[in-house]
């Protein structure tokens, strides 16, 4: 259990501080002045300080000096009051490990400790770079790990920093992407991500369900068409390609493109024109492509219904998103996260997690990732009534986990999804909405998967 002391002289705040913070699972001492903080410094170590810059007794910087000398290996995050950037530059160049405003949220001094905590170990940044990150954070608080409640959590795992790493490689290039993980790990945000960070971020960036494209439409969605070309036109329409042009466009679920639509896209991409249904005119087309499935497209490719050139100029790089369960040192960002969009939107102000809900959430094994964890803390925060989530407001299936797909001999874990899907089909009579809602995944990935495993139903 890490332990953490708080200097801050304005003992309600002091107190609520402590309070959140051990309900979190930290071990907590306060001060209330400098010289008290001094001697409990000398009496016990600590693994992290957080201090007030302001203290009534004695210069904020120069404890942070003495705590440096005392112990130069203890992360110490600084309180600073809004106005207070310049003492918070000095701070940084004086040893802080961070700084943070007041007021701030729990969540948000919950991601600063876990990511002092977690970098304890790891080189101090240069007094450059800090100063850098203190003119970055004035810009958009907490950057390095949400920018706001509709931001992307950059997460601190291993897996999630080499996901940042390829993401920062690849976005400014032209490079095609072809995205793959499990259903709801993250594809469609990392396709933005790369947008985002591309030099096409000014342009359009057009996601495209391929799963949900009936194959006669496809190629007036992709390329667009002339009003009355064929029943239906009612009038012109702009295609996905015309829409992203400039940009970037991406189609999510691209194993469901039939034969016919993969051999048209083929052709767009390596002509870069396209002609809208009933016209004869081109139009150049300038798209970067990003793709993403939780199909295995090259088996698809040797079974021959996933044409291999198409599977190439689409793959010239592979990002492979980790399952929630690759990257568990990032749970509490992301449970932290979806908490503060889950009051935003629920118009509560729900404080955090039991301790067993925490414990909990560790032990489960999220088949339907993040996008489960989402659901599950949205349902919690609108059932509960106090400050934190108790555990009666988890589903049962998060209680009472399922044997995970390794504990079971002999069991692959295409066996074992095919089985859940079977057992959430026959639960729910077969009404695939109520399985999917039960399964935790879209509508569209469950027919995927009935597809998939040529379920006949
Ligand atoms: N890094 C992240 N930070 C914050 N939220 C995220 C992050 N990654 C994914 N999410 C959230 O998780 C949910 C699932 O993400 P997304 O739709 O990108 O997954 P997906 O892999 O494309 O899903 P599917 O396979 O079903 O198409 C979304 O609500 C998204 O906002």
């Amino acid at each position: 259990m890490s332990k953490i002391l708080i200097i801050e002289d304005d003992a309600a705040f002091c107190q609520m501080l402590e309070k959140f913070l051990t309900k979190k699972g930290y071990d907590v001492v306060t001060s209330f002045s400098a010289a008290d903080a001094k001697g409990k410094i000398r009496e016990s170590s600590f693994d992290l300080v957080l201090t007030d810059l302001r203290l009534p007794d004695y210069d904020g910087i120069a404890l942070l000096g003495d705590i440096k000398e005392l112990h130069p290996k203890v992360p110490v995050i600084v309180m600073t009051g809004y106005a207070e950037v310049g003492t918070a530059v000095e701070a940084m160049k004086k040893g802080a490990f961070d700084y943070i405003s007041k007021p701030f949220t729990p969540e948000e001094i919950v991601m600063v400790i876990a990511n002092a905590l977690n970098s304890k170990s790891s080189t101090p940044a240069t007094i450059d770079a800090k100063e850098e990150n203190v003119k970055e954070k004035e810009k958009h608080p907490l950057i390095d790990t949400t920018n706001t409640v509709t931001g992307v959590i950059h997460g601190i795992s291993e897996a999630s920093r080499k996901l940042n790493e390829y993401i920062q490689l690849v976005a400014p290039t032209d490079m095609s992407i072809l995205i793959t993980g499990e259903s709801g790990t993250g594809k469609e945000v990392t396709a933005k991500a790369i947008h985002d960070q591309s030099k096409r971020k000014d342009y359009n960036f057009a996601a495209v369900d391929c799963g949900a494209i009936p194959k006669e439409l496809a190629t007036s969605e992709f390329f667009g068409h002339l009003k009355g070309s064929f029943t239906g036109a009612v009038e012109d329409k702009v295609g996905h390609f015309e829409a992203a042009n400039g940009g970037t466009l991406f189609l999510d679920e691209i194993g469901n493109l039939s034969y016919g639509n993969q051999i048209q896209l083929l052709r767009a991409l390596q002509e870069r024109k396209i002609k809208r249904v009933g016209s004869t005119k081109e139009i150049k087309i300038d798209v970067r492509i990003l793709t993403a499935t939780n199909e295995d497209l090259l088996e698809a490719v040797e079974k021959g219904t996933f044409r291999e050139d198409l599977y190439h100029r689409l793959n010239e790089f592979t990002i492979e998103i980790p399952s929630l369960e690759e990257r568990m040192e990032d749970l509490f960002l992301f449970t932290d996260f979806f908490l503060k969009k889950a009051n935003a939107s629920l118009g509560k102000n729900i404080l955090g997690f039991s301790q067993e809900v925490q414990s909990a959430f560790r032990a489960y094994h999220w088949p339907g990732n993040l996008r489960e964890l989402q659901n599950v803390i949205k349902r919690s925060v609108l059932l509960t009534g106090g400050d934190y989530v108790e555990l009666s407001a988890l589903p049962k299936e998060i209680l009472q986990p399922k044997e995970r797909p390794e504990e079971i001999e002999n069991f692959s874990k295409e066996e074992y999804e095919k089985e859940q899907i079977i057992k959430a089909l026959k639960q729910t009579n077969f009404n695939k909405s109520k399985a999917a809602k039960l399964l935790q995944v879209t509508r569209k990935t469950l027919y995927n998967r009935i597809n998939h495993y040529n379920l006949d139903l």
